[in-house]
């Protein structure tokens, strides 16, 4: 049994002069503790299937299944990590973080100190609790985003361009710190990327996808000994171009093909 299974998805969105399918065909599974990355060219339907997998969208036909349960049915399992921080800046990083805690009526004093801790790991240290998230500089932010996320217990995170808009350092260290922390918690996660590198050096396997109407063109399972060093170390590797090399390509044969 998969830990997440999609079956024959398929989506069309309705507008009343226009009707676009978005994606067609697409059958996926992601085992637990996995972390899979969705490539493609602009339009391809990532944010579309992404919507699909966490039941914000009910695909025209098919199904996700999550554990064996239809998604929709889950609850308080899906956790996300997004380009914005999305935290309120009228309310300290503690408060923040403990929001989700909060909604979920799952805060007592042992997840707050649970969370509290996980800031502290995740380098976020020296009363940085008590401050606003306008103190904090957006790779910071971004780490507070994740223990918010983190600190519901997920079972799936779902993260979309979590590190486009940071300078290309932060970006770099936030890919070791975000990989290496949901290995330890053993999490399962899905990226959404525009950035080749960063699904080769991030994840375990690679999906492309085709665009008008988005399938999942090829499978791209990246080397275990890229997969056993972090980012950091994998883009450094000899093996990394290669697997850069054949994504490139094959993206390119896609570009020609939808000219
Ligand atoms: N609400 C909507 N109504 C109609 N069409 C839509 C809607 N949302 C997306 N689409 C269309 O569906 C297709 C897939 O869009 P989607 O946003 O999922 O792609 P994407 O790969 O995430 O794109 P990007 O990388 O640019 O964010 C596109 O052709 C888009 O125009």
């Amino acid at each position: 049994m998969s830990f997440l299974k999609v079956q024959d998805v398929h989506h069309t969105y309705f507008t009343k002069a226009l009707r676009t399918t978005a994606l067609s065909n697409i059958n996926l599974t992601v085992e637990e503790g996995e972390f899979v990355s969705l490539l493609g060219p602009s339009g391809c339907g990532k944010t579309t299937l992404l919507s699909i997998i966490s039941s914000l969208l009910k695909p025209t036909e098919g199904a996700v299944l999550l554990e064996n349960k239809p998604v929709a049915t889950t609850k308080n399992t899906i956790g996300y990590m997004l380009q914005q921080d999305y935290l309120f800046p009228w309310k300290t990083i503690e408060e923040n973080i403990l929001l989700g805690l909060k909604l979920a009526k799952q805060l007592n004093p042992k997840t707050r100190s649970n969370a509290l801790n996980l800031l502290k790991q995740m380098g976020l240290n020296g009363g940085v609790e008590k401050q606003l998230p306008k103190q904090l500089s957006g790779g910071m932010r971004q780490r507070v985003a994740l223990v918010r996320t983190l600190a519901t217990e997920p079972k799936l995170l779902m993260l979309d361009e979590p590190f486009s808009a940071l300078d290309y350092q932060t970006k770099l260290k936030l890919e070791d710190l975000v990989s290496q922390t949901l290995k330890d918690f053993g999490k399962t996660a899905i990226l959404v990327t525009h950035d080749i590198g960063e699904a080769i050096a991030m994840s375990d396997r690679v999906f492309l996808l085709s665009s008008r109407p988005g399938t999942i063109h090829k499978t791209f399972e990246i080397p275990e000994e890229l997969r056993k060093l972090s980012p950091f170390e994998a883009r450094n590797h000899f093996l990394y171009s290669s697997v850069f090399q054949a994504i490139w390509k094959e993206l390119e044969t896609l570009e020609r093909k939808s000219e």
